[in-house]
């Protein structure tokens, strides 16, 4: 199997801060991985360098054989790294169609293209027939889909989740796992940051976990569940 990113050895810092040390791991193509750690432990900091808002200190971001580490975030939307954010902030006044226009014109020039992408992606994620609501009229698990919409339309091959299922209750956090389980059979490869320990289990095939910067385990959801760094972890720190 392709491995279709590899994360070689990162290093980031915030002044005194150390938030990433040396993290290395790799994705399949295709794969699905949970990311998960306590609070802090420096998950967004890893989805900001894989997108390209920041640069490593140290260490490198091999995406289908090719160093990014040096790429804008721009170039690598277009190289299809798309990710979803933890707060939601859709165009409020925009419909839902023409938000998830804006996503796919990131990837195409052409309007015409740009909204038959949208419409695939309003399809994906269950909002058919919800094209023409405004944005702000939608409730959080509408909201959720909107966004993750927004990050299809740009045709991603790697998709990146910061939280998507926070705040949802356990029904709809189903709902939306299987919605991202249809999009996985797809070809796309998801990696899943989140504390919504129902949707990692339900939705990952592999877990990756992040303590103050460091991986400290990965695994199956069953054996990272009953890893005793992993609950350590999570009991130290309350996360
Ligand atoms: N832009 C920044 N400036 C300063 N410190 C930062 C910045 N971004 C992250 N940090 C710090 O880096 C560490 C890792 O933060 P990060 O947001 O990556 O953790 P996380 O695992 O995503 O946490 P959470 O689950 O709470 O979202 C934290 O101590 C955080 O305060």
């Amino acid at each position: 199997m392709t491995i279709i990113l590899d994360v070689r050895d990162v290093y980031k810092r915030f002044g005194g801060i150390e938030a990433l040390k040396g993290v290395s791991f790799s994705v399949r193509r295709g794969e699905r991985v949970g990311l998960i750690g306590p609070n802090g432990a420096g998950k967004t900091t890893l989805f900001n360098i894989i997108s390209g808002i920041y640069m490593p200190d140290r260490g490198r971001v091999i995406y289908k054989g090719v160093d990014i580490t040096g790429w804008p975030a721009y170039r690598r939307s277009r190289a299809g790294i798309a990710r979803t954010f933890q707060i939601v902030r859709p165009l409020a006044n925009l419909t839902v169609l023409n938000n998830v226009i804006v996503g796919a014109l990131l990837r195409t020039n052409d309007i015409r293209e740009a909204r038959e992408r949208a419409m695939e992606a309003i399809d994906m994620v269950g909002l058919a027939g919800k094209e023409d609501i405004l944005a702000k009229d939608l409730n959080l698990i509408e909201k959720k889909r909107l966004e993750l919409a927004r990050a299809l339309a740009t045709q991603p091959e790697l998709l990146l989740l910061d939280e998507i299922a926070a705040g949802l209750r356990p029904r709809e956090v189903d709902d939306l796992v299987y919605t991202l389980l249809e999009i996985s059979k797809r070809g796309i490869t998801i990696i899943m940051v989140e504390h919504v320990m129902r949707a990692v289990m339900n939705f990952a095939e592999r877990v990756i976990v992040l303590h103050f910067g460091e991986k400290i385990a990965e695994g199956t959801p069953r054996e990272v569940a009953s890893n005793k760094l992993v609950i350590e972890a999570y009991m130290g720190t309350g996360g």
